[in-house]
């Protein structure tokens, strides 16, 4: 059983578009709403179309990323400093990490961050071509500590193996059961290869090797996969 509606669009900007209306939509009828949001490149349209729209509607959303990577926050791998230059002072985003991004300092903010925080209004979520979602990679000896439907953390410590050339780092990430803590959950992917993988994972059996599998068969959350070429 796969928990999954495809949202085919003919390109970045169509999905973009799409999207951003439909996390507004999520948050309409809330004055101080509360996601958590993918880092990476291909979302950040989005959030800059998000933001414009709450610095009309006078709404104050609270965001926290979905995962960050062990950095300071002036350090250009930084999702929280990502975040935070897209939002501009249009929404308040709330860090995971420390601000030096120390490993161990960083889980205690995480859980701390997310402690004061509830249900999400909505969940974006990116995706790796190595089927990694967050930071859930494939090949971190903790991934399942991350995918477990019964844990308890809210946050994780991990490091992927080996780390990613685009970002060789350890990682916060929050664990899928505090990501399927929201009213709606969307993944955001583009690409040929990563809609093969998608599909390859929905029709696994296993978590492994592709752990947005363990997203795709959970039951508690329906997630909305957005994809252009
Ligand atoms: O910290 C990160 O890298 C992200 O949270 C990660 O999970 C990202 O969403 C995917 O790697 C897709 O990234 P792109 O959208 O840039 O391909």
């Amino acid at each position: 059983m796969i928990n999954m509606e495809l949202h085919r669009y003919p390109d970045v900007a169509a999905l973009c578009g799409a999207l951003a209306a439909r996390l507004t939509a999520a948050c309409a009828t809330n004055p101080s709403p509360c996601m958590a949001l993918a880092g990476g490149k291909t979302p950040l349209p989005i959030y800059r179309a998000l933001g414009q729209h709450w610095s009309r509607s006078g709404q104050r959303a609270r965001i926290v990323p979905t995962d960050d990577r062990c950095v300071a926050h002036d350090h250009a791998a930084s999702n929280i400093a990502a975040l935070r230059a897209a939002f501009a002072d249009t929404a308040d985003c709330l860090a995971i990490t420390a601000t030096d991004g120390a490993a161990d300092g960083s889980l205690h903010v995480a859980r701390s961050t997310l402690s004061n925080i509830g249900t999400f209004d909505a969940v974006l979520l990116g995706m790796g071509e190595d089927g990694h979602f967050a930071s859930l990679f494939p090949g971190a000896s903790n991934l399942q500590e991350g995918l477990a439907l019964d844990a308890r953390a809210a946050a994780i410590l991990t490091t992927p193996e080996p780390l990613p050339p685009e970002a060789p780092f350890r990682r916060i990430s929050l664990t899928l059961p505090r990501l399927l803590n929201a009213r709606e959950l969307h993944l955001c992917i583009t690409g040929a290869r990563k809609l093969d993988v998608l599909q390859q994972a929905a029709a696994q059996s296993s978590d492994l090797p592709w752990p947005v599998a363990a997203l795709l068969r959970q039951t508690l959350v329906a997630v909305h996969v957005h994809w252009s070429p």
